[in-house]
This record gives C-alpha cells, structure tokens and sequence, in this order.
C-alpha cells in the first residue's frame, strides 16, 4: 500500500495546472503573448515603441526613480542590493484588446496550480548594463498576494536572467533578446528566493504586477478511487502515530502569519492540502495549518584551512569559523494555528517530534531565521544552535485535539470540557477526554492548585468512571485545601460514584506512591530546617466544621484522619534516621503541631464518625490513634514533654490508653524527673545525651562530659579528627562549645561545657513541677461528660 506521500508526488490529472510534465516544478512558469496584446504609455514620456531603441530607455530611465527594496518594516535604498530605476504604476496606462488581460490572469494562474489569480500593475523597471536584484523574497503587499508576475519589454538586452528557487529545486527565467517577436512573462511564488542576475548590455525592460488569490476560488476536484487510496493511506498513518500524536506533514512554500490560510496556498501545497483535507474530513479527523519552529543544537567544530609554509610543507589553520558536526538535539514546536474556518490562534506551543514530521520540500538554509553560537557547554563542547521556520498542515484524531487543547489553550480546553461535564450523555467521552489530557492536567494543576478544584471537581463528577475521577483530583495536594473545598469534596460523595469515590479518592492520596505533595515532605533527607509534617488542611479544625456541615460521609471523615495518621506514622518511622540535634530542634514544633491535631479530634462529634460498632470494631476513634502513635515514639515525644498534649486531649487522656492513660505516663515521667536529686553546685556532669559515636577520640569527649569537673578539655589531633568529634558532638545535641587554638603541631581542639548548666535544670524542675501540680489537680477534678466515644474497647 502505498504512502501519503507516494500517493501525493504526483498531482492527479484533474488538478488545474498546464504544465508539460505533472513532476515539473509547480513554483514558477512563464509563457507568452502576442506583441500586439499590450500597448503602454508612460506619463511624461509617451507610448513605449515595441522595440524600444537604447535612446529611449536611457530617456526612460532618466525619468524613473532609484528603486527601493524592504527589509521587515523599513523600505530601503542601497544599490549594492538592488540596482535599478523604478517607474510607479500610477505614471502608466496599459490597454489591453478585449478580453486579453483576463486571458492573461487565466493562463499564469493555471500555470502556477491556482485556479484563478488576479493581476494589479506594481510598477515598470529599467535595468541598464551592470544592474541587478540580488536575492530576495517579494513582499505580500496586499492581503491575497500570493506571486508575483514579471512581463518583458521588447527592448534589446544580455543577461539580467530571473533566477528563482525553492528549497534546492532552481529555475532560470532568460528574459535576454535581442529583437524579441512576442511579449514573454514570467510567474513566481512570492516566498521564493529570485534574484536578476546583473544585465550586461543594453536595456532591460520589465512590468511588473502583483497576483492576488480572489475571495472566493473553486476547490480541485479528484478521482474518487485516488481519493480512496489516499484516505486509506492517511488512515493508518494518523493511527500509527505514537500517543495519537499529531501528523504533520511540512508544506513546500513559506508564509507569514498573514499568509498561511487555506484559500491562499501556493502551488503543489494547495492541491494537496485541498486532497487531504478532502480525505481527513470524510476519516472524521480535524485539520489545521499551522506555523512549527524547529531548534537544533549541534556540536561545533572549528574549521581549519590548509596553508603551504615557506619551505613547501602544508599544514592546517584554525580559522574563527565554526562548522556543524554532530546533531545533539532537534525540537519542533507548533505555535501558530489556522482553523478550517481560516480564525487564527497563537495560543501555546505544542512540542512535536521533528522525526515523525513528512514533508517533500527539506528544511534548509532558506528556512533558517536565526542561529547562535555558544562556546563550551559541558558535555558537550561547543554547539550551534539554528532555528528554522516552516508552515505545516497537521491532522489529528478529535480525541488528540482535545487532548492538545489542554496544552495550547488551557482555559478555553477546561471550559469546553465542563460543558461536557454538564451533559450526561457525554460521559464517557468526557472520560476518554480528562484521561488523554492528564499529563496537561498535572501539570496545571501542579502551578494553581486548588484554585483548580471546583472545575475539576465539576469534571469528575460528569465522568463515567471513578477510577479516572480519583485520578485526576489524585493530582491536588490535599494539605493545601482551604475550608471551602471541604463542600466541594462532598460533591464527589454526592455524585453518581458515592461516598466510596471520595473514600477512594482519600485512600489513594495517602498511599504510600503516586503522592508527589507527600514525596516532597519537608522531612526528606537534607530538608531544614525539620518541620513537622503537614497531613492535613493548614486549619484543620475549620476544614473539619465544614466537612461536617458538608455532610460528609461518616465513613469518609473517619478515612481522612485515619490515612492521615498512617502518614503520620510513616513520618515517625523516617524521623527514626534524624540525629538527635535534629530532634531537638524538631520537637517543639511537632508536639505543638500533635496538641493542636488532639484539640481538632476532640471536637469532632461522635455521630460524625464511623461508628465503632458499624463495620471495623477495631478501628479506634482517631483521637486515640493519635495518641496511639504519640506514644509509640518516646524519643520523639519525651513523656515529660508532652503535658500540652494531655490537655489537649481533654478527658481522653485520662481513658486512653486504657491499661495505663497517657496523662498518667506524662504524669509518672514528670514525677520521676522530679525525685531525681537536684544537682550539686560543683557538678557539671551531662547527662541524657545520646552519643552518636563511641570512637577512641569521642569517647574520650565522653568520659569527659559525664564527669563532674567544669574545666575544658583540650584534645590536641590532626584536623581530620577535629572535625569527626566536633561534628559527632554537635549532631549529639550535646550543647558543648568548641574552639580550634592552632598553637603546636597539631592544632588543639578546646572544649567547653554548657555554663549554665544549673540554671536550665532550675528552670527545668520548676516546670516539671508546675506541670505535675497541674495534671493532679485535673485528676481530681469531675470529670466532664465525654462529647466523644471512648472507643471500641472501652465501650
Ligand atoms: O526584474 C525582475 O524580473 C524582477 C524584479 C523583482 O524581483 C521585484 O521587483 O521584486
Ligand atoms: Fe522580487
């Protein structure tokens, strides 16, 4: 079965064009007319003769004006570019016999593959001997140019050939004579490079005219079994593309952003693209022209140039130049797009891969519009880097266009999808649609976050498959939630996929992979300063009133603190790797974080939660998880520490755990700590320091801090070892101060014991003891009556 491409190197016989073979180049032509076919009269000089003798031309061009080239926005004057005398359109009048101009338009838009093309006068130009155009392209000085038509003078001339080229196809347009028996023309698409060579002798006399698409033109028409090859062909090659990607195939013409739209392509693009779309819309697939950007790097080497030394030897010279060697990379991106309806979007860039891309004319010099050079880059030495800019048409499935939408134009995808939302009828194509765009979706939803929840929510409500509904909202970071989105959540429990979509939803954002927002917990090795782990909304207690209002699921609310004290217990196992100079630094925080958790969980209704009875008797009130995985982690959470906790918990603290209540625990540390003997005056000893190394030199330190003595010591080692202890001591959160005194080989390192020693663990007592006082008035007191379940096992 043959290729798109094979199918569309040749143009069926119905396309419009005259050539003499269908392969030959389709970008220029030329023909002739008669010399009658054209009288033309120059004001203030009179009808010019056919022939018209050298005096006459030399008079013609006294009387024409330096003509003028553009570059971007300027028009230019600089005869090393172009070297010729202009005469304005508006100073001549042509007559042509009835009838003869239209023939005219008619014969060069055939020739050119255009069904029809209409000529206005642009000016006269005179080129005596040794002027030229260099190289250039036309400027598409109206709206529906496309080409350019140059009509030759009989007037006695050598050389100022028309050279035009398009990609590496050339073709030489000799308008040369010395008595010429008919007026010839010649056409070319305005993208393509020309150039008149310089004239050598006499006078070259030329009309040109710009040619211009009209508004409305016939499309070609194509044999049906031709048509059915190529729908076939295009068929499975938009099937076969990886990822539904788009399939591009690069047109042969080069257009500006006013250019590239259907009813003005040029030459071979405009029959092919007219057959494929022709075939793209009878396969259901969507169509666009588009503008791709394509970015190489390359290595780069230096040229070098032979040169022959005074005694005869050739060597080789480095130059300043640099040539191409290797490919490194190649991107093409699609930022400029034409609907079929020929509206206009510059919205995004869709990356496409530059290898899958088909095309007939090669990306070369001609497209490249810029290039830079960069010296060493790493790896890769020294590169060069081109950018080429070429049109291409790109069809694509309805499901990848959509799917693109969400890259190209994410507003405007995300509001087309909520619609679809709204309909029920679509909702598996809504479903097919949220699961191809999922990548996009991430990585919004990544950059705004929740600002993103309400439309995601309305997608997932609208979708047939909670599975895919889970997915996307999976990709929100459920700690960033404000109290409002807790009424969005319960929409999900309300939709067709019921509270075990939101419990799946709960599950799937705890479990132990696909959690970006957890993988990225500041505990992970390296993070500082530690911080508690965020588990839950900032306000939780807020969240939780609303979820509450919301009507959650009692099964849901259970779940949300359920996976998030499973969390938590994984943070505590990570916590395990901390030095304890990082748990010092962390406690505080987190115990603080713990009691403000407990005071959310107490004032949580019972009748909000899953009943203990209902289906897990096992399952305890998340209060006593909590307090459950607080003393689990003693080195964590010191039992002496954690009084703010106990209050917290209000009279669960004193039911739970039932064997041996935490306000008792806390109660017991801060007695025992209480009847340790007070410290003497001349006892500086450390006490409670978790050594992290016991090594011959640290535990020299060792012995020295468990002594009683205040004096330093001084260890006198290499600096290797220095830093071991000083770093060992330091992670040990042993509060020693070192100091380096660098007298003798080697160096000293001196170390000094906290001074205020006495003055912390004064401090310290009084706390414990006020702490103490505190919780045995609470135990005392009435107790009040428990808002709360007390659990499973005390029930
Ligand atoms: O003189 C010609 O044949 C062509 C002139 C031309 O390229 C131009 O005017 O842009
Ligand atoms: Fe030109």
């Amino acid at each position: 079965m043959p290729t798109v491409l094979e199918i569309l190197a040749h143009a069926p016989a119905s396309v419009p064009v005259t050539h003499p073979a269908p392969e030959a180049a389709r970008f220029f032509a030329q023909g002739e007319l008669p010399l009658d076919a054209l009288v033309v009269e120059v004001d203030g000089f009179g009808p010019l003769a056919q022939p018209l003798p050298a005096e006459r031309a030399q008079a013609l061009q006294a009387l024409s004006a330096p003509a003028r080239f553009g570059r971007r926005e300027q028009t230019l004057l600089d005869t090393r570019v172009r070297h010729t005398g202009e005469i304005d359109a508006d100073r001549l009048a042509l007559q042509w016999p009835t009838g003869g101009f239209a023939r005219l338009q008619q014969e060069v838009a055939r020739a050119l593959g255009v069904e029809q093309l209409d000529a206005a006068l642009h000016n006269l130009l005179i080129y005596g001997a040794g002027q030229f155009f260099k190289p250039h392209q036309d400027t598409e000085r109206h709206p529906r140019m496309v080409a350019t038509l140059v009509l030759v003078w009989p007037s006695a001339h050598l050389g100022g050939d028309l050279r035009v080229t398009l990609g590496s196809d050339e073709g030489l347009l000799a308008s040369q004579h010395l008595q010429a028996p008919t007026l010839r023309w010649f056409a070319f698409y305005a993208d393509c490079r020309h150039e008149v060579l310089p004239v050598s002798e006499g006078w070259r006399v030329v009309l040109t005219f710009d040619l211009m698409v009209p508004a409305q033109t016939a499309s070609p028409r194509f044999p049906p079994a031709w048509l059915a090859d190529l729908q076939a062909a295009l068929q499975l090659e938009v099937d076969a593309q990886p990822e539904a990607r788009a399939w591009v195939l690069l047109l042969d013409h080069e257009y500006t952003e006013h250019g590239l739209r259907w009813p003005l392509l040029k030459g071979d693009d405009r029959w092919r693209v007219a057959a494929l779309r022709t075939a793209a819309q009878a396969l259901g697939l969507q169509q666009h022209l588009a503008l791709a950007e394509l970015h190489e790097t390359w290595n780069a080497q230096p040229v070098f140039r032979s040169r022959v030394s005074r005694s005869g030897r050739t060597y080789d010279e480095i130059t300043d130049e640099v040539s191409p060697q290797d490919l490194i990379d190649a991107e093409m991106t699609l930022d400029f797009w034409v609907d079929t309806q020929d509206r206009v979007s510059r919205k995004g860039h869709l990356t496409i891969d530059p290898q899958q891309v088909l095309s007939f004319v090669a990306t070369g010099e001609d497209h490249r519009t810029a290039e830079e050079y960069e010296g060493y880059m790493g790896n890769y030495g020294d590169t060069l880097d081109y950018w080429y800019r070429r049109a291409a048409l790109v069809i694509r499935s309805p499901l990848a266009e959509a799917r693109d939408a969400f890259t190209l134009d994410f507003d405007a995808a995300l509001a087309e999808a909520r619609r679809l939302a709204a309909d029920p009828a679509q909702a598996a194509a809504l479903t097919a649609r949220v699961k191809a765009a999922d990548r996009a979706l991430q990585d919004r939803i990544q950059q705004q976050g929740r600002a993103l929840l309400e439309a995601c929510m309305d997608l997932a409500v609208g979708m047939d498959d909670v599975e895919a509904a889970v997915a996307l909202l999976l990709h929100f970071d459920p700690t960033s939630f404000l109290p409002e989105d807790a009424a969005t959540l319960a929409r999900l429990a309300r939709s067709g996929h019921g509270s075990q979509g939101l419990l799946r939803l709960l599950q799937a954002w705890y479990a132990p992979d696909g959690r970006p927002w957890y993988r990225a917990g500041p505990w992970r090795a390296g993070a500082s300063p530690f911080t508690p782990p965020s588990l839950w909304p900032a306000d939780l207690a807020a969240f939780v009133t609303a979820a509450q209002a919301a009507a959650w699921p009692a099964e849901c609310l259970t779940a949300f603190f359920r996976v998030g004290l499973v969390l938590l217990a994984r943070f505590h196992r990570s916590a395990q790797d901390i030095t304890p100079a990082q748990r010092q630094a962390l406690q505080p925080a987190l115990i603080a974080q713990v009691a403000d958790w407990a005071r959310v969980l107490v004032a949580v209704p019972t009748q909000a939660l899953l009943p203990a009875s209902a289906t897990a008797p096992d399952v305890p009130h998340p209060l006593h998880g909590l307090i459950d995985a607080v003393l689990c982690c003693p080195l964590l959470y010191p039992l002496a520490d954690l009084v703010g906790v106990v209050q917290a918990c209000g009279p669960v603290a004193r039911t739970w755990p039932p064997t041996d209540s935490l306000a008792a625990q806390v109660q017991a540390a801060l007695r025992a700590e209480l009847d340790e003997p007070p410290r003497a005056a001349d006892d500086h000893r450390l006490r409670r320091v978790a050594w992290t190394c016991r090594c011959k030199d640290c535990a020299q330190v060792i012995a020295w801090a468990e002594e009683a003595s205040a004096q330093p010591l001084v260890l006198s080692m290499a600096e290797q070892w220095r830093v071991h202890v000083q770093q060992r001591c330091e992670a040990a959160g042993a509060g020693l101060s070192f100091q380096t005194v660098k007298q003798g080989l080697p160096y000293k390192l001196v170390l000094a014991k906290p001074r205020d020693l006495h003055l912390r663990e004064q401090l310290r007592r009084t706390q414990c003891s006020r702490d103490h006082a505190m919780l045995a008035r609470a135990a005392a007191s009435p107790w009040t009556p428990a808002t709360m379940r007390t659990g499973s096992s005390s029930a």
